[in-house]
């Protein structure tokens, strides 16, 4: 299957995101909507970019108690969402819990379990406790993530190889952490490849949002991602 791009919309106001979708409306497919316009805006906002025509990636990284966890994916499933996110580390019964509500509630929905955040490196993950390296604890979240009946799976396109060996064939790898060659390094992402290298590793789709959105020009930068994943 050919990778796919998912454009991140982390901007401040709808006001600065408007021109962004407006230019980007026929070039790209999918939009990323997490915490920050989310937390502004809400469910209507997430209506607001369906209707201009965008497939919906609801970023929320839900991570809580079973229970609430599940009931947070039925209040959520009305919403024209095509994925959402939850936190893998929330553990086993969290994510059966989560999946049994998604599969009762939105059965087309594809729930993604965050494995290693790719701002995490093996010192970040030191701190936490966890004194393995990031791509064994991407290798057993993903399996529990797997074991506990989800379908899909965010992690570093460094881990994508390494996942598709183990887990089953079928299974959808979002991979943040794309840097454009020429503008790796300086900012929070510390696991990190290029558009066409993360799709030659296997991901089933890569997540953008600074080298769009701070680009002098954000269509010729998606323009770029593109005929970069298109040569892989
Ligand atoms: O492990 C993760 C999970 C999610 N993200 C999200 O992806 C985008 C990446 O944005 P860039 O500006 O291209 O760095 C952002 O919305 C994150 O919340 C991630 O980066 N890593």
């Amino acid at each position: 299957m050919p990778c796919d791009l998912i454009l991140a919309l982390d901007v401040p106001t709808r006001e600065e995101a408007a021109p962004i979708l407006r230019q980007l409306r026929g070039e790209l497919r999918w939009v990323k909507i997490g915490l920050q316009m989310f937390t502004a805006y809400g469910p209507d906002y997430v209506k607001a970019v369906a209707d201009e025509g965008f497939n919906i990636f609801l970023d929320l990284k839900l991570h809580d108690i079973p229970n609430t966890v599940a009931k947070a994916v039925e209040s959520l499933a009305p919403l024209p969402i095509g994925m959402l996110t939850l936190h893998a580390s929330g553990g086993r019964e969290m994510m059966t819990y989560a999946r049994k509500a998604q599969l009762a509630s939105k059965p087309d929905l594809l729930l993604l379990g965050v494995t290693v955040l790719t701002s995490m490196d093996a010192t970040g993950l030191c701190e936490l406790g966890v004194s393995v390296s990031p791509e064994s604890q991407v290798s057993r979240l993903g399996q529990l993530a797997s074991d506990s009946g989800l379908t899909g799976l965010v992690c570093s396109p460094l881990e994508v190889s390494m996942l598709r060996k183990h887990l089953p064939a079928g299974i959808q790898l979002v991979t943040p952490g794309i840097r454009p060659a020429g503008e790796a390094g300086g900012d929070d992402q510390k696991r990190i490849m290029t558009p066409g290298d993360a799709a030659r590793a296997g991901s089933s789709y890569i997540v953008v949002g600074r080298p769009i959105l701070k680009a002098k020009d954000p269509v010729a930068a998606t323009r770029a991602i593109l005929a970069d994943l298109a040569s892989a």
